[in-house]
């Protein structure tokens, strides 16, 4: 099956790179504005496929959509990234035409596509996909809280002084620096509470560094992180194309769940063949449902600057 990913950045080129090590695509398409850009990207990862053993196929173009026609996924990496200081919201300006215009691109060549949006401030992003592609709800998915689950798990990992494959957590709510909600209350080494290892001081700092985790990457590298991102979107890649029905936390257009309605944020959800299968309702502290409010409220004034 085709994938298309739409920005041949840091970003786009690790999504590229991760989707075809793992071989589970016939073909990616990747799409950038800059001249030759793509093409370039996809020569260097294609020179690649003999050395690390795969047979997915990748191609660029520079805007030329028909290229992309029949996409089963279509992953939206195209727009600006933050640079130290900055936040994600900041972006907004600028990513919002890129995403809005990509959007009618993909669509227009692909009207069955399950769009994965990357591009910042992700939530609000998503939910500008939603408000412009007439795509239904199951087929736009933002990809944040694999990431952010990710890192949690890094970090817990880390205070645990283990393994990271010991850990598992989850990490909902809005994909910015203060709405992360890493769920500190369920998660496990190794099916046991890690509330039980970290005193509640050592379980602050790894909340703290989960929700800040981008920041420091961009404050570290002097632009946002890619390879984790990139790899996040590989795994929601694959669960839709192999059908894997995998649970991912990702930012979904709620309609009641959670007690918010027209909103994007990170929730729970089956990922498979039909994109987003069902939202997985999870009961909250009342700690944590108060804080996820709060970030739903931050999201809804970030949405309230788009133009549609
Ligand atoms: N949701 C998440 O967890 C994450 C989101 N991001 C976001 O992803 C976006 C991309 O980040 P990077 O890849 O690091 O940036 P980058 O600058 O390396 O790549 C962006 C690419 O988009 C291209 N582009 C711009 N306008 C375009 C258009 N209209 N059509 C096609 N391509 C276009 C640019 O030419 C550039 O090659 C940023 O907004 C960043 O904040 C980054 C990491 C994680
Ligand atoms: O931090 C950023 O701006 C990029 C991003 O969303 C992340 O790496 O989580």
């Amino acid at each position: 099956m085709k994938v298309t990913v739409v920005g041949a950045g840091a970003v786009g080129a690790s999504c590229a790179e991760y989707i075809a090590m793992k071989n589970f695509a016939a073909e990616v398409v990747l799409v950038d504005i800059k001249e030759g850009f793509a093409e370039g990207k996809a020569m260097d990862l294609m020179q690649t496929a003999s050395l690390n053993g795969f047979d997915t196929k990748i191609t660029g173009t520079t805007g030329d959509y028909s290229k992309t026609a029949g996409s089963k996924v279509a992953v939206i990496t195209s727009g600006i990234p933050r640079k130290p200081g900055m936040t994600r919201e900041e972006l907004i300006g600028i990513n919002a035409g890129i995403v809005k215009e990509v959007t009618a691109n993909l669509v227009k060549h692909s009207p069955d596509v399950i769009i994965i949006v990357v591009s910042n401030p992700m939530d609000t992003m998503a939910y500008l996909v939603h408000k412009t592609s007439g795509l239904p709800k199951n087929k736009i998915i933002g990809m944040g809280g694999a990431l952010d689950s990710a890192r949690f798990k890094y970090r817990l990992a880390e205070a645990l002084e283990c393994p990271i494959s010991d850990v598992d957590g989850m990490v909902i709510a809005a994909h910015s620096d203060t709405g992360m909600l890493p769920l500190m209350s369920k998660a496990t080494r190794n099916g046991v509470p890690v509330t039980e290892f970290l005193d509640a001081e050592k379980q602050a700092y790894v909340e703290e560094e989960t929700k800040v985790g981008g920041a420091t990457l961009t404050k570290l590298l002097g632009t946002s992180a890619w390879y984790a991102p990139g790899a996040a979107v590989s795994v929601m890649v694959q669960s839709i194309l192999c059908d894997h029905k995998k649970m991912i936390p990702c930012s979904l257009m709620l309609d009641g769940e959670y007690g918010q309605s027209d909103i994007c944020l990170g929730v729970p959800a089956i990922i498979g063949a039909n994109g987003v299968e069902k939202i997985v309702e999870i009961a909250l502290t009342d700690a944590e449902k108060e804080k996820f409010e709060t970030a739903a409220k931050a999201v809804r004034e970030v949405n309230g600057d788009l133009k549609f």
